[in-house]
């Protein structure tokens, strides 16, 4: 087993580069401390440096916003410099040494800037970024412009440039994989693997996020030589974790990390999990955060809640609002801007972000949302990991994510870098032991009350009436109000999220809906509370003339579509029928040769027959030698 040199206790949880033996070059510390500003040390730096940048493979597991990622970029970096180059011997343009893979669009793009910042003392070496969204044609042109020793990229475009030949991992020396877990999560890890395989196994590889589970550990032991597992974690939860002494947890006043060899530390997990003495997924939260939940009937009492919520907090906050699908953040952000006008709660400005909007879009938006002191961005899961957004005051999750991990990275877009920040979570009453499940998992949260002067009704009034000028939100009503079913019923924690305790009707009323759609999921099911309006909905114009176009050519293209999948139906049967005909036939002749051959054996069996009964007639042979004869036949 090896653990950390021990180090004196200090006030912050960060110390400074100079006291500590980093081995890493006075360059790259007079770098980070004069002109990228970090003048100290985050512990999981601290850590992690010494053993990846000396060639030792790690698997870090650190909260969220604990600087994970200058922590490998100063590795990687730090390793290329032990290596033959430098300024006067520098790598080839092409010449991959680092590939960092990253699960998404932003979070490559963050970790792209990061590098950029490193390497502006290092101009020897060249940072790519590549990620989808864009024209693969146009990535691989700025690519070959550009070149790139250090490779930063989300693993379905690393895979089409390694398919197109754009780039050779031969020369790879250095393997990082952020946010690890969730390769698994998305599946994947098939494409991952590939992409390993790809790079000698010389290498040195680093798997990094705040919660790893049993699947980046499998990978840990498939992908890795000897590693190092590297946990950070805070006063608190060093005490919940006596049990685990005598373990070398090396002190700080506020965080602790443990250091040590994986297979060792696998074995000890074992130990302690048939002792029942580990306390798991403890490490994860930050100190500063801090936790809340809200607990608010049905899914149609949320809106009215969230507005209240917001109202009673100073105009110059800045909120992530989580909810579970692409079609309910487009649903909600229209229908928020609305509200905030209508009851006179100014200030707010409001931005979406999901998966389903072009990345040129996502791009600007997360841009401006950075540089905002205040306003609300609404958004899914795709900005939970990773998202380095400074000064975020509110986590709000208007729906509660498919597990407890989720919950973990979505609130850590908050409270980062030592800072506080505070989360909350709406929940319906039958979730009420999500509470309990987030409790089991060691996650700090207590309840909050909210008395609210807003209804439903003047809330569904003004959302209905808005329906009612323009379709294009009574499609996004609509969509929001389905894709929250499909949510619901596939939930991972189903027995919490369960989908038979959840009110259709009050789902409807949530999303304002005019019309109950007919969805198998909910065919047979109780609607009584809701009611459809008497309205003719084709009636109602498109305000946007752009969004009607677009409709009706998607309608054109869709009706296409469905008319070659009914012709490709039919062709495909009347093949199989073909093809049965001709079986039928095969089998009637097939039938045919063998009652032939079966009256040829009967004939021949008849024949012999009569041989020896005129063999017992001309008394060749005797009756018992007859009779045995015909036996044997
Ligand atoms: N040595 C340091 N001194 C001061 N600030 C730092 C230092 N290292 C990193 N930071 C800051 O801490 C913040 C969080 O860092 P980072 O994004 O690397 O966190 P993370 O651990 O990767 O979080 P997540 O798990 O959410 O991805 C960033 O704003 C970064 O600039």
């Amino acid at each position: 087993m090896e653990t950390t040199t021990s180090l004196s206790p200090d006030k912050l949880k960060y110390s400074k580069w100079k006291q500590v033996d980093m081995k890493i070059s006075k360059e790259i510390v007079n770098h980070l401390r004069k002109d990228m500003n970090f003048n100290k040390i985050t512990k999981v730096q601290r850590e992690t440096i010494p053993l990846f940048a000396k060639n030792k493979d790690v698997c870090v597991k650190a909260c969220t916003g604990s600087g994970k990622t200058l922590a490998y970029l100063v590795s990687a970096l730090q390793i290329i410099l032990n290596s033959e180059y430098n300024s006067e011997n520098r790598p080839k343009k092409y010449e991959l040494l680092t590939l960092i893979l990253v699960p998404a669009r932003e979070l490559a793009k963050q970790v792209g800037i990061v590098l950029d910042q490193l390497l502006t003392k290092f101009e020897w070496l060249k940072g790519y970024c590549c990620i989808g969204g864009n024209k693969i044609s146009e990535d691989i042109d700025s690519f070959q412009e550009k070149g790139a020793n250090i490779l930063i990229g989300t693993v379905g475009r690393i895979w089409d440039f390694i398919d197109r030949g754009v780039i050779k991992l031969k020369t790879v020396k250095v393997l990082v994989i952020d946010e690890a877990d969730l390769f698994f999560q998305q599946g994947n890890q098939i494409k991952l693997n590939q992409i390993m395989d790809k790079i000698p196994r010389e290498r040195r590889t680093g798997l990094f996020s705040a919660t790893m589970s049993d699947a980046v550990q499998g990978l840990a032991r498939i992908g890795m030589r000897n590693p190092y597992y590297i946990e950070i974690f805070s006063y608190k939860e060093k005490t919940l974790r006596n049990n685990c002494e005598p373990f070398a947890i090396e002190s700080l006043r506020e965080e602790y990390a443990r250091t040590e060899d994986f297979e060792e530390r696998s074995l000890r997990m074992k130990i302690e999990e048939t002792k029942n003495e580990i306390v798991k997924n403890v490490n994860e939260i930050p100190s500063t955060l801090k936790n809340y939940f809200l607990v608010v009937g049905n899914q149609d009492e949320k809106l009215k809640n969230l507005l209240e919520f917001i109202k009673q907090k100073e105009e110059k906050q800045k909120y992530m609002i989580f909810f579970a699908t692409c079609a309910s953040v487009e649903y909600y952000s229209y229908i928020l801007y609305h509200l905030f006008k209508k009851f006179s709660i100014p200030g707010r400005k409001i931005l979406k972000l999901h998966r389903k909007i072009k990345q040129t879009q996502r791009s600007k938006v997360y841009q401006t949302f950075l540089k905002m002191d205040n306003g609300i961005l609404l958004t899914t899961d795709v900005s939970a990991r990773g998202l380095d957004i400074p000064d975020i005051d509110w986590i709000i999750q208007f729906d509660p994510p498919q597990d407890t991990d989720q919950y973990i990275h979505r609130i850590g877009r908050t409270a980062r870098a030592g800072k506080e920040g505070e989360s909350l979570i709406l929940l319906q009453t039958h979730e009420q032991a999500y509470v309990q499940f987030l409790k089991s998992r060691k996650v700090d949260i207590s309840e909050i009350k909210l008395e609210t002067e807003f209804d439903n009704k003047s809330i569904t009034e003004l959302c209905k009436g808005l329906m009612k000028k323009d379709k294009d939100l009574i499609d996004k009503s609509r969509n929001g109000f389905v894709s929250f079913f499909r949510y619901y019923k596939e939930h991972e924690l189903k027995f919490i999220m369960d989908f038979k305790q959840l009110d259709i009707a009050a789902v409807a009323n949530a999303f304002s809906l005019l019309r109950m759609p007919r969805i198998k999921e909910i065919l047979g099911k109780k609607t009584k509370k809701f009611v459809n309006e008497k309205i003719d909905i084709d009636s109602i114009p498109y305000l946007n003339k752009n969004k009607k176009m677009q409709k009706e050519k998607m309608k054109e293209v869709l009706d296409e579509k469905k008319e070659k999948k009914r012709e490709e139906k039919l062709k495909r049967k009347e093949i199989a029928e073909k093809q049965r005909e001709e079986k039928n036939k095969v089998t009637r002749a097939e039938k045919k040769r063998r009652r032939k051959e079966l009256e040829v054996q009967d004939w021949d069996d008849l024949q012999r027959e009569d041989r020896i009964y005129k063999k017992y007639k001309k008394g060749r042979i005797t009756k018992e030698e007859y009779e045995q004869m015909l036996l044997d036949d």
